[in-house]
């Protein structure tokens, strides 16, 4: 685990991507995407543009301002309505992101320091129970079109990021296929408003996520931190062209703990002199794909996982039904 942001790791993956790359740099691309996982949790990745191409993160930037910038009615018709359909507009205070699984907690937690943020969530469209809560097309023009071709894209590099696990893993790299190729993921647009510094730090509280990856890309005003063994936080520096892969608690779950699930948060950026004349903060705007295998998947210990013991620390568990107990603890149904 690194003691500062500058040391957390940069890895590569342009080359792999665009299929350049020997089986023998493969497999040492994936060793390191390995052992970072296991080490750290958390790391920078750069070179993703022939699959995600960098206009298009920006653009997603772009239309995260104009979304949270509609009219808090215009939001409200969107409201998120329960977590078994995860999608639409959580407006703020409504999730509390935490630790705890225990809903009397999380509400204490919610009390003390509300978590300062509204999110905006989206599926894959195409799910045959719950519709998406798409803003109207003339009030965000592009907006559906946008956030369609970003999910396809970003649901195409988690398969090759999955692939990489199963490299290092001596299994053939579409081994984790069945079990992920459903798109069950969910798209979040972030925004954490300017608010005063006289309140409290917190963003977006300390929480660990629950699925297998996630992909984060994050503005340039800071504040993401990640907890370290010893407990403390170290910052997660913008870095431009990067996105942040970080590890959920099924993948944890799914190698016997030994991926780690790194606790994270975001907190307030520090004061730079040129910001808070008005005693506020700069606004931060963050965006991420959180990556899940299909509901039906049954999560149990991989191969290769086993541990000295050779045995598994978990019962098996359908990964749908533990998505979805977590989503209601910090949600509400
Ligand atoms: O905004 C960020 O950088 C982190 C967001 C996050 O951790 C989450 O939504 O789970
Ligand atoms: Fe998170």
């Amino acid at each position: 685990m690194p003691s500062s942001a500058e040391s957390l790791n940069t890895l590569d993956i342009s080359r792999f991507l665009t299929g350049q790359s020997t089986p023998t740099q493969d497999r040492a691309l994936a060793a390191a995407f390995v052992q970072l996982a296991k080490e750290v949790g958390f790391f920078y990745v750069e070179g993703y543009e022939s699959v995600v191409p960098q206009e298009l993160v920006d653009e997603v930037f772009h239309h995260n301002e104009r979304f949270f910038d509609l009219p808090l009615e215009k939001k409200n018709e969107l409201a998120y309505t329960s977590s078994k359909a995860n999608r639409g507009y959580l407006s703020f205070g409504r999730e509390q992101a935490s630790l705890s699984k225990d809903p009397d907690q999380i509400g204490a937690e919610r009390e003390a320091a509300k978590d300062q943020k509204e999110t905006f969530e989206i599926g894959n469209d195409v799910d045959p129970v719950y519709p998406e809560h798409w803003p109207r097309e003339e009030d965000l023009p592009g907006f559906k079109e946008t956030m369609t071709r970003f999910y396809v894209l970003l649901d195409e590099l988690h398969l090759r990021l999955m692939s990489l696990l199963a490299i290092s893993l001596d299994l053939a790299p579409d081994f984790f296929l069945p079990q992920i190729d459903g798109r069950n993921h969910c798209l979040r647009l972030l925004h954490y408003p300017p608010v005063p510094r006289s309140g409290s730090n917190n963003r977006i509280g300390a929480h660990t996520d629950f699925g297998t990856t996630t992909i984060l890309f994050q503005d340039d005003t800071g504040g993401l931190e990640i907890e370290s063994p010893s407990g403390a936080f170290i910052p997660v520096v913008p870095k431009p062209r990067t996105f942040i892969l970080n590890f959920g608690d099924i993948l944890s779950r799914w190698s016997n703990d030994e991926l780690k699930s790194t606790v994270h948060r975001a907190v307030l950026p520090d004061l730079r002199d040129s910001e808070d004349a008005d005693g506020l903060t700069k606004t931060r705007r963050s965006v991420a794909f959180f990556c899940n295998p299909n509901p039906d998947a049954i999560i149990s210990c991989l191969p290769g996982f086993e541990g000295p013991s050779g045995k598994a620390k978990y019962e098996p568990v359908v990964a749908g039904e533990y998505y979805a107990q977590m989503l209601e603890a910090e949600i509400g149904a």
